[in-house]
């Protein structure tokens, strides 16, 4: 059967090896970038690196003894990832600069039709699509903005040919990219201007490098899979407030506040830099130099709203501030699972239209009407509070079963029923609604225009990971057998 995965990134790559591994030969991975590694490709901004420990934020089948620091720094999980494609010898199933913009299911035949952004079509049984969530920058509606004359750029495609030593920079946005590169640059620059609309809840981050001796015990039979474990678990009980009961994100609320004080000692910079709402309804980010950073006398943190970017300018709060470079740290537009693009499933059913009241899928992986249509970190499987490779492979070993069943049943298709969907996201949908998202009056890329949690898995990833062992055969309907 022919397959076609959608994204390079730790979802397209680990689905690939899997299938690989299972004896699939007939596959392709479509990336529309020039080269594998999705976020760890794009994202090479100073001090870019991931906030989830690094032997955790690995393939489970794939350790890594000799990561150099707890938190690795982008360049090191990107060449984690091209070597996983080259130890799997996954090389000659890439299509690069081919990026899909279509898929139609053609009922008669049971395949779906693939387009892709050059205008070539084709056709393929199954479609995984491991697009990720966080790959198209969003930039704020300022007015002026594109009237600024100096060098601008987003974090996500940070411009090395952009000298700011010596420079007026601004950086806009305080989210997790900036408070990583806002220590980075603070040195270099002249002044550095730092405009917040909402602060974000910091706690300390355990970063070091790996003493050597560790790494050579790691390499031990068995210890970094412990030591994976281990830090599993820690993970897990910072997800004790989300999932369980908000009360219990007092003790992170406790530990951002002390790591604040502790930091800042001014007293109107601390003010400024305490968030309005309830700790964990937006990602806490984890550092120990970005307030620092605040502290040096060529940075200042504006928290007046920008109104206006003048060709060499930024007017905030009546005040206007020259500058010579803008930084755009404002995250990114969320994709949700394939949802802007043209995708037709059984009947002529769109997916705008089958996500008419809200984006879901069955496991965050199966949408009914979308036969042998799998989203590798779909609906409601991301997380705040530990490694979204662990939820991949949950899934990648999902979408195996799926397929297993195809094969057993020699189905030419699987469709999650409506009723099954249906219980499954009403469910989660009313645990959603005790959670801390759901609290504090937080705006937050966690929530759709209605108000409705659209990204996060509302429990513990050991759950998410025992729901998702064996596919119910109930829960779909075969086509074509
Ligand atoms: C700066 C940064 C730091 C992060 N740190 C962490 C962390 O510490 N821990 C954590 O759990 N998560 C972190 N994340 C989230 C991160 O995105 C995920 O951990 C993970 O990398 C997602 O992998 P993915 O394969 O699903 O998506 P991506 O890595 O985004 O890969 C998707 C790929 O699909 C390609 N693609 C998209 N659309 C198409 C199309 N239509 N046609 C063809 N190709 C397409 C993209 O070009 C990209 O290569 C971070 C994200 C960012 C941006």
């Amino acid at each position: 059967m022919g397959i076609t995965i959608i994204g390079s990134g730790f979802a397209g790559i680990g689905m690939a090896i899997k299938l690989k591994a299972a004896g699939y030969h007939d596959f392709v991975i479509l990336e529309k970038a020039a080269e594998l590694g999705g976020t760890w490709r794009d994202n090479t901004y100073p001090g870019c690196a991931c906030d989830v420990p690094s032997h955790f934020y690995s393939y489970s089948f794939e350790l890594n003894p000799g990561w150099t620091r707890m938190f690795s720094p982008q360049e090191e999980i990107w060449a984690y990832l091209r070597r996983c494609v080259e130890k799997y010898d996954l090389g000659k199933h890439f299509r690069f600069g081919t990026e899909v913009t279509g898929l139609e299911y053609d009922d008669s035949a049971n395949q779906w039709q693939v387009t892709t952004a050059a205008g070539t079509t084709f056709r393929t049984n199954a479609v995984i699509s491991g697009i990720g969530a966080l790959h198209i920058p969003s930039y704020p509606e300022i007015s002026g903005r594109e009237s600024f004359v100096g060098a601008a750029f987003h974090s996500a495609k940070w411009d090395h040919s952009v000298e700011l030593r010596g420079k007026r920079v601004a950086v806009i946005g305080t989210g997790a990219s900036a408070i990583q590169f806002i220590p980075k640059i603070a040195e270099q620059v002249a002044s550095l201007h730092v405009f917040q609309r909402t602060a974000p809840w910091i706690q300390p981050k355990p970063d070091i490098p790996v003493p050597d001796r560790l790494r050579r015990a790691l390499r031990l039979p068995g210890a970094t899979r412990a030591f994976r474990n281990t830090i599993y678990w820690l993970l897990e009980t910072r997800a004790l407030g989300f999932a369980l009961d908000p009360r219990l994100m007092k003790v992170h609320r406790v530990l951002a506040e002390r790591h604040l004080a502790g930091q800042i000692t001014d007293p109107d910079l601390r003010a400024r830099l305490t968030p309005d709402y309830t700790i964990g309804c937006k990602r806490i980010l984890l550092s120990n130099d970005y307030y620092p950073a605040l502290n040096r006398p060529n940075v200042e943190l504006i928290t007046d709203g920008i109104t206006t970017i003048r060709d060499h300018s930024i007017v905030a709060g009546g005040r206007e501030t020259p500058v010579d470079v803008i930084i755009y740290g404002t995250g990114f537009k969320v994709v949700d699972a394939l949802q802007d693009q043209r995708i037709i499933g059984r009947g002529g059913l769109k997916i705008q239209d089958a996500w008419r009241h809200g984006v879901e899928a069955y496991h965050g992986v199966s949408t009914p009407g979308f036969p042998n249509l799998f989203f590798l970190l779909g609906p409601n499987t991301g997380l705040g509070h530990t490694s979204v490779v662990f939820m991949i492979e949950a899934q990648v070993r999902y979408i195996m079963s799926c397929l297993r069943l195809l094969s057993h049943t020699k189905a030419a298709a699987i469709d999650v029923t409506p009723a099954a969907s249906r219980a499954y996201n009403d469910r989660l949908q009313q645990r959603l609604k005790r959670l801390v998202w759901s609290e504090g009056g937080c705006q937050s890329w966690y929530l759709d225009e209605h108000g409705k949690n659209r990204t996060l898995w509302p429990g513990f990833t050991f759950e998410y990971w025992a729901r998702t062992r064996k596919v119910k055969p109930d829960a779909y309907r075969l086509i074509g057998s």
